[in-house]
Protein backbone atom coordinates (compact mmCIF):
# COMPACT_ATOMS: atom_id res chain seq x y z
CA UNK A 1 0.00 0.00 0.00
CA UNK A 2 1.77 3.33 -1.40
CA UNK A 3 4.91 2.43 0.19
CA UNK A 4 3.73 2.22 3.60
CA UNK A 5 2.86 -1.53 3.95
CA UNK A 6 4.46 -3.91 6.19
CA UNK A 7 4.02 -7.62 5.81
CA UNK A 8 4.81 -9.45 8.89
CA UNK A 9 5.55 -12.94 7.56
CA UNK A 10 7.09 -16.26 7.77
CA UNK A 11 7.64 -17.79 4.16
CA UNK A 12 7.71 -20.90 5.62
CA UNK A 13 3.76 -20.24 6.19
CA UNK A 14 1.60 -21.01 2.80
CA UNK A 15 -0.79 -17.84 3.47
CA UNK A 16 1.66 -15.97 4.20
CA UNK A 17 3.44 -16.79 0.89
CA UNK A 18 -0.15 -16.22 -1.06
CA UNK A 19 0.38 -12.43 0.52
CA UNK A 20 3.52 -11.85 -0.58
CA UNK A 21 3.01 -13.39 -4.08
CA UNK A 22 0.41 -10.58 -4.97
CA UNK A 23 2.22 -7.88 -3.48
CA UNK A 24 5.12 -8.81 -5.69
CA UNK A 25 3.40 -10.00 -9.25
CA UNK A 26 1.44 -6.70 -8.92
CA UNK A 27 4.83 -4.72 -8.18
CA UNK A 28 2.91 -3.27 -4.76
CA UNK A 29 5.50 -1.67 -2.66
CA UNK A 30 5.77 -3.12 0.84
CA UNK A 31 8.12 -3.87 3.46
CA UNK A 32 8.57 -7.69 4.41
CA UNK A 33 9.19 -7.96 8.02
CA UNK A 34 10.27 -11.45 9.10
CA UNK A 35 8.91 -13.43 12.15
CA UNK A 36 10.44 -16.63 12.59
CA UNK A 37 8.18 -19.20 13.79
CA UNK A 38 10.89 -21.46 14.38
CA UNK A 39 12.41 -19.20 16.95
CA UNK A 40 9.20 -18.44 18.59
CA UNK A 41 9.34 -14.76 17.33
CA UNK A 42 5.35 -14.43 16.86
CA UNK A 43 5.64 -15.04 20.53
CA UNK A 44 7.04 -12.26 21.36
CA UNK A 45 5.76 -9.12 23.61
CA UNK A 46 5.69 -6.69 20.53
CA UNK A 47 4.52 -9.21 18.08
CA UNK A 48 1.70 -10.23 20.51
CA UNK A 49 0.17 -6.47 20.72
CA UNK A 50 0.27 -6.62 16.91
CA UNK A 51 -1.87 -10.15 16.69
CA UNK A 52 -2.82 -11.05 20.23
CA UNK A 53 -3.26 -14.95 18.38
CA UNK A 54 0.27 -15.24 17.69
CA UNK A 55 -0.37 -16.25 14.16
CA UNK A 56 1.51 -14.77 10.30
CA UNK A 57 0.51 -12.94 8.19
CA UNK A 58 -0.19 -9.48 9.20
CA UNK A 59 -0.61 -6.47 7.41
CA UNK A 60 -0.16 -3.17 8.92
CA UNK A 61 -1.22 -0.52 6.41
CA UNK A 62 -0.22 3.23 8.04
CA UNK A 63 -1.72 2.25 11.31
CA UNK A 64 -4.75 -0.21 9.89
CA UNK A 65 -3.31 -4.15 11.36
CA UNK A 66 -5.01 -6.70 9.28
CA UNK A 67 -4.96 -10.46 10.38
CA UNK A 68 -6.49 -12.96 8.49
CA UNK A 69 -4.60 -13.79 5.23
CA UNK A 70 -8.23 -14.22 3.42
CA UNK A 71 -8.82 -11.05 4.33
CA UNK A 72 -5.80 -9.17 3.68
CA UNK A 73 -6.18 -10.30 -0.01
CA UNK A 74 -9.01 -8.64 -0.54
CA UNK A 75 -8.12 -5.54 0.79
CA UNK A 76 -5.00 -5.36 -1.30
CA UNK A 77 -7.06 -5.47 -4.08
CA UNK A 78 -9.41 -3.31 -3.31
CA UNK A 79 -7.06 -0.47 -1.07
CA UNK A 80 -4.19 -0.82 -4.01
CA UNK A 81 -6.63 -1.03 -7.25
CA UNK A 82 -5.69 -4.23 -8.41
CA UNK A 83 -6.23 -5.86 -11.58
CA UNK A 84 -10.26 -6.52 -10.82
CA UNK A 85 -9.27 -10.55 -12.16
CA UNK A 86 -8.07 -11.08 -8.53
CA UNK A 87 -11.24 -10.48 -6.85
CA UNK A 88 -14.00 -9.23 -9.28
CA UNK A 89 -16.29 -6.53 -8.53
CA UNK A 90 -18.87 -8.03 -10.29
CA UNK A 91 -21.22 -9.89 -7.50
CA UNK A 92 -21.33 -13.69 -9.08
CA UNK A 93 -17.68 -13.76 -10.20
CA UNK A 94 -16.48 -12.59 -6.82
CA UNK A 95 -19.08 -14.62 -5.35
CA UNK A 96 -17.17 -17.92 -6.69
CA UNK A 97 -14.07 -16.35 -5.44
CA UNK A 98 -15.73 -15.85 -1.73
CA UNK A 99 -17.31 -19.75 -2.42
CA UNK A 100 -13.45 -21.22 -3.01
CA UNK A 101 -12.00 -18.80 -0.19
CA UNK A 102 -14.58 -20.29 2.14
CA UNK A 103 -14.27 -24.22 1.50
CA UNK A 104 -10.42 -23.36 1.40
CA UNK A 105 -9.87 -22.72 5.44
CA UNK A 106 -11.45 -26.04 5.78
CA UNK A 107 -9.90 -28.56 3.05
CA UNK A 108 -7.36 -27.76 1.30
CA UNK A 109 -5.12 -25.70 3.86
CA UNK A 110 -5.80 -28.59 6.88
CA UNK A 111 -5.40 -31.50 4.49
CA UNK A 112 -2.34 -30.66 2.39
CA UNK A 113 -0.63 -28.65 5.94
CA UNK A 114 -1.31 -31.98 7.91
CA UNK A 115 0.80 -33.87 5.31
CA UNK A 116 3.37 -31.55 5.67
CA UNK A 117 3.38 -31.51 9.72
CA UNK A 118 3.21 -35.13 9.74
CA UNK A 119 6.06 -35.81 7.33
CA UNK A 120 8.69 -33.33 8.11
CA UNK A 121 7.71 -30.76 11.22
CA UNK A 122 6.56 -33.42 13.81
CA UNK A 123 9.54 -35.81 12.77
CA UNK A 124 12.16 -33.03 13.31
CA UNK A 125 10.59 -31.48 16.19
CA UNK A 126 10.36 -34.44 18.28
CA UNK A 127 12.94 -36.65 16.61
CA UNK A 128 10.55 -39.48 16.31
CA UNK A 129 9.84 -41.69 12.80
CA UNK A 130 7.16 -40.85 10.74
CA UNK A 131 3.15 -41.56 12.11
CA UNK A 132 2.79 -43.85 8.77
CA UNK A 133 -1.23 -44.53 9.69
CA UNK A 134 -1.71 -41.15 10.57
CA UNK A 135 0.27 -39.58 7.59
CA UNK A 136 -1.51 -42.42 5.48
CA UNK A 137 -4.74 -41.30 6.57
CA UNK A 138 -3.98 -36.87 5.68
CA UNK A 139 -3.09 -38.20 2.42
CA UNK A 140 -6.75 -39.97 1.87
CA UNK A 141 -8.09 -36.40 2.99
CA UNK A 142 -6.12 -34.79 0.82
CA UNK A 143 -6.82 -36.70 -2.24
CA UNK A 144 -10.31 -36.26 -1.95
CA UNK A 145 -9.87 -32.62 -1.43
CA UNK A 146 -7.64 -32.79 -4.57
CA UNK A 147 -10.45 -34.50 -6.40
CA UNK A 148 -13.01 -32.12 -5.61
CA UNK A 149 -10.84 -28.87 -7.25
CA UNK A 150 -10.63 -31.07 -10.59
CA UNK A 151 -14.56 -31.88 -10.47
CA UNK A 152 -16.32 -28.68 -8.84
CA UNK A 153 -13.74 -25.31 -9.24
CA UNK A 154 -11.68 -26.80 -12.70
CA UNK A 155 -14.44 -28.37 -14.23
CA UNK A 156 -14.61 -25.95 -17.18
CA UNK A 157 -12.03 -23.25 -16.97
CA UNK A 158 -8.56 -22.42 -16.88
CA UNK A 159 -8.50 -21.39 -12.93
CA UNK A 160 -10.26 -22.33 -9.88
CA UNK A 161 -13.23 -19.53 -9.92
CA UNK A 162 -13.40 -18.24 -13.86
CA UNK A 163 -10.85 -17.56 -16.52
CA UNK A 164 -8.03 -15.88 -14.96
CA UNK A 165 -6.57 -15.89 -11.85
CA UNK A 166 -7.99 -14.90 -8.57
CA UNK A 167 -6.37 -14.81 -5.17
CA UNK A 168 -8.00 -18.24 -4.74
CA UNK A 169 -5.53 -19.61 -7.40
CA UNK A 170 -2.18 -17.94 -5.22
CA UNK A 171 -4.32 -19.46 -1.28
CA UNK A 172 -5.06 -22.52 -2.95
CA UNK A 173 -1.29 -23.07 -5.15
CA UNK A 174 0.62 -22.16 -1.69
CA UNK A 175 -1.14 -24.98 0.33
CA UNK A 176 -0.65 -27.98 -2.14
CA UNK A 177 3.01 -26.61 -2.64
CA UNK A 178 3.91 -27.21 1.06
CA UNK A 179 4.42 -31.04 1.40
CA UNK A 180 7.64 -30.31 -1.34
CA UNK A 181 9.09 -29.67 1.83
CA UNK A 182 8.91 -33.01 2.23
CA UNK A 183 10.10 -33.73 -1.16
CA UNK A 184 6.50 -34.83 -1.91
CA UNK A 185 4.58 -33.55 -5.21
CA UNK A 186 0.84 -34.36 -4.01
CA UNK A 187 -0.16 -33.44 -7.41
CA UNK A 188 2.52 -35.99 -9.66
CA UNK A 189 -0.45 -37.96 -10.83
CA UNK A 190 -3.02 -35.44 -11.44
CA UNK A 191 -2.22 -33.91 -14.83
CA UNK A 192 -5.35 -31.44 -15.01
CA UNK A 193 -4.23 -30.17 -11.38
CA UNK A 194 -0.38 -29.83 -12.57
CA UNK A 195 -1.74 -27.85 -15.60
CA UNK A 196 -3.78 -25.25 -13.63
CA UNK A 197 -0.35 -25.20 -11.43
CA UNK A 198 1.80 -24.33 -14.06
CA UNK A 199 -0.75 -21.79 -15.63
CA UNK A 200 -0.96 -20.10 -11.93
CA UNK A 201 2.82 -20.10 -12.05
CA UNK A 202 3.14 -18.33 -15.29
CA UNK A 203 0.59 -16.24 -14.32
CA UNK A 204 2.44 -14.68 -11.85
CA UNK A 205 5.97 -15.06 -12.72
CA UNK A 206 9.26 -14.81 -10.61
CA UNK A 207 7.10 -14.00 -7.66
CA UNK A 208 6.30 -17.41 -7.45
CA UNK A 209 9.81 -18.82 -6.74
CA UNK A 210 11.07 -16.34 -4.97
CA UNK A 211 8.08 -16.74 -2.86
CA UNK A 212 9.02 -20.00 -2.20
CA UNK A 213 12.83 -20.02 -1.93
CA UNK A 214 12.25 -21.49 1.60
CA UNK A 215 10.47 -23.84 1.26
CA UNK A 216 12.70 -25.34 -1.71
CA UNK A 217 15.50 -25.00 0.87
CA UNK A 218 13.64 -26.96 3.39
CA UNK A 219 13.16 -30.09 0.70
CA UNK A 220 16.96 -29.69 -0.31
CA UNK A 221 17.51 -30.64 3.49
CA UNK A 222 15.38 -33.25 3.53
CA UNK A 223 16.78 -35.33 0.87
CA UNK A 224 19.98 -34.71 1.94
CA UNK A 225 19.07 -35.58 5.44
CA UNK A 226 16.81 -38.93 4.32
CA UNK A 227 19.35 -39.96 1.45
CA UNK A 228 22.41 -40.04 4.31
CA UNK A 229 19.81 -41.92 6.49
CA UNK A 230 19.40 -44.60 3.83
CA UNK A 231 23.33 -44.90 3.47
N1 LIG B 1 -6.34 -18.43 8.95
C1 LIG B 1 -5.04 -17.80 9.07
C2 LIG B 1 -4.02 -18.84 9.42
C3 LIG B 1 -2.74 -18.24 9.90
C4 LIG B 1 -1.82 -19.31 10.45
O1 LIG B 1 -2.26 -20.42 10.80
N2 LIG B 1 -0.53 -19.02 10.50
C5 LIG B 1 0.42 -19.97 11.02
C6 LIG B 1 1.56 -20.20 10.04
S1 LIG B 1 0.99 -21.00 8.58
C7 LIG B 1 1.02 -19.41 12.30
O2 LIG B 1 1.28 -18.23 12.40
N3 LIG B 1 1.25 -20.29 13.27
C8 LIG B 1 1.87 -19.95 14.52
C9 LIG B 1 1.13 -20.53 15.67
O3 LIG B 1 -0.04 -20.89 15.51
O4 LIG B 1 1.73 -20.64 16.73
C10 LIG B 1 -4.69 -17.11 7.74
O5 LIG B 1 -5.16 -17.56 6.70
O6 LIG B 1 -3.97 -16.10 7.77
Amino acid sequence: PAGRGSLYADLLSQPCRAVRILLQCTGTPHTLRSVALRKGEHLSPDFSKLNPMNKVPVLVDDGFVLTESDAILKYLVARCGLADHWFPSDPQRRARVDEYTAWHHTNTRPHAAKVFILQVLVPAQTRSPVDGPALDRALSDLNRTLDHLESMFLRRQAFLCGTDISIADLLCVCELMQPLGGDRDVLESRPQLQRWRSRVQSAVGPAFDHAHSVLYSVRDRYKAKTSRARL
